[in-house]
């Protein structure tokens, strides 16, 4: 479980660490950033907060910590912010038979694939809220430092396009172990079922009983999963993003939330003029981090 460190570079006033290490769950050597903010190294002594941030198609986890300017949010309230990757990688690793970008090598959409010959590596959804936590957390306590670092509590879960479908759906399955503080996303996938990016993943990853789908699609388990502690879900979608009205549809988990605890819960915020890009997410990346701030108790 221990991690190399690939790159260490200086951002804002913490530091970007980018690790790698060997996933039991993926059976590869996974890449992750993380970004300690200045409050890391000022030795505070309560303890740091993590917001996991899950990226979109075709990313690595550079995209996001090169363009989506978390850390001077981070500095701001004080928590730290993990990159994870977007799928296992490796010569070894089963990609896209129609290599497209949407499944496969950077398209493993958070789930743990149960057909061949994906599901030996494609387990994604264990690897990000259990595996990689866990190891996160024992290899910086082993580091010894006065500064400590929350990464299994008190946490918050983002992300973007299909990383937003993972962060919402990861949200929503563990609600009853109130495993994530606070969930928000920029432009997500919100329902796979009847969507081209959803159809072709699920199919491969989870096969063709759509049913088996439904233990991911924040859609269907909005209507099944409890809002019990007052929770709301904050959205922000361009109106200029190509992927809005074919892929993304945001507005089927409010639709879908009517006459559940979650009516009136889930905020998505329709942004004029832009589109899926870092320019969009970078400029909503300060709502979401007040938003997460207040939800974690740093305001
Ligand atoms: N590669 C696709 C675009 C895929 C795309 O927009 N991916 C988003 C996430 S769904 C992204 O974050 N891309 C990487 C980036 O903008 O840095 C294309 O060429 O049209």
């Amino acid at each position: 479980m221990s991690f190399q460190v690939d790159g260490e570079v200086a951002s804002c006033g913490g530091r970007l660490l980018k690790l790698n290490h060997e996933s039991k769950e993926t059976k590869t050597q996974m890449s992750v950033n993380i970004y300690l903010p200045q409050q890391y190294y000022t030795k505070q002594t309560s303890k740091i907060p993590v917001i996991y941030y899950l990226s979109g198609l075709t990313c690595s986890p550079q995209n996001a910590s090169e363009k989506a300017f978390w850390q001077p949010q981070a500095d701001k309230y004080g928590f730290a912010v993990v990159f994870p990757d977007t799928s296992p990688r490796g010569d070894e690793v089963p990609d896209d038979p129609e290599n497209g970008w949407d499944f496969g090598l950077s398209a493993g959409f958070y789930v743990d694939a149960t057909q061949d010959p994906y599901k030996k590596n494609y387990r994604m959804f264990s690897y990000v809220h259990d595996e990689l936590p866990r190891a996160l957390h024992q290899h910086f306590q082993k580091q010894g430092s006065s500064s400590q670092l929350d990464f299994l509590d008190n946490i918050a879960i983002t992300g973007h396009s299909m990383g937003g479908f993972g962060a919402i759906s990861a949200f929503l399955q563990l609600r009853s172990a109130n495993k994530y503080k606070s969930c928000s996303a920029f432009a997500p996938m919100v329902s796979p079922s009847g969507v081209q990016w959803g159809e072709k993943a699920f199919g491969g990853y989870l096969g063709n009983d759509i049913t088996t789908w439904k233990k991911y699609d924040p859609a269907a388990l909005i209507q099944t999963v409890k809002n019990t502690n007052n929770d709301y879900i904050l959205i922000h979608q361009g109106t200029s993003d190509p992927f809005y009205k074919k892929q993304l549809k945001p507005e089927l988990l409010q639709q879908a939330a009517k006459g559940t605890t979650w009516e009136g819960k889930i905020d998505v915020q329709l942004v004029d003029g832009f589109d899926h890009s870092y320019y969009f997410i970078s400029t909503f990346v300060p709502k979401h981090a007040e938003f997460h701030a207040k939800n974690l108790g740093l305001i």
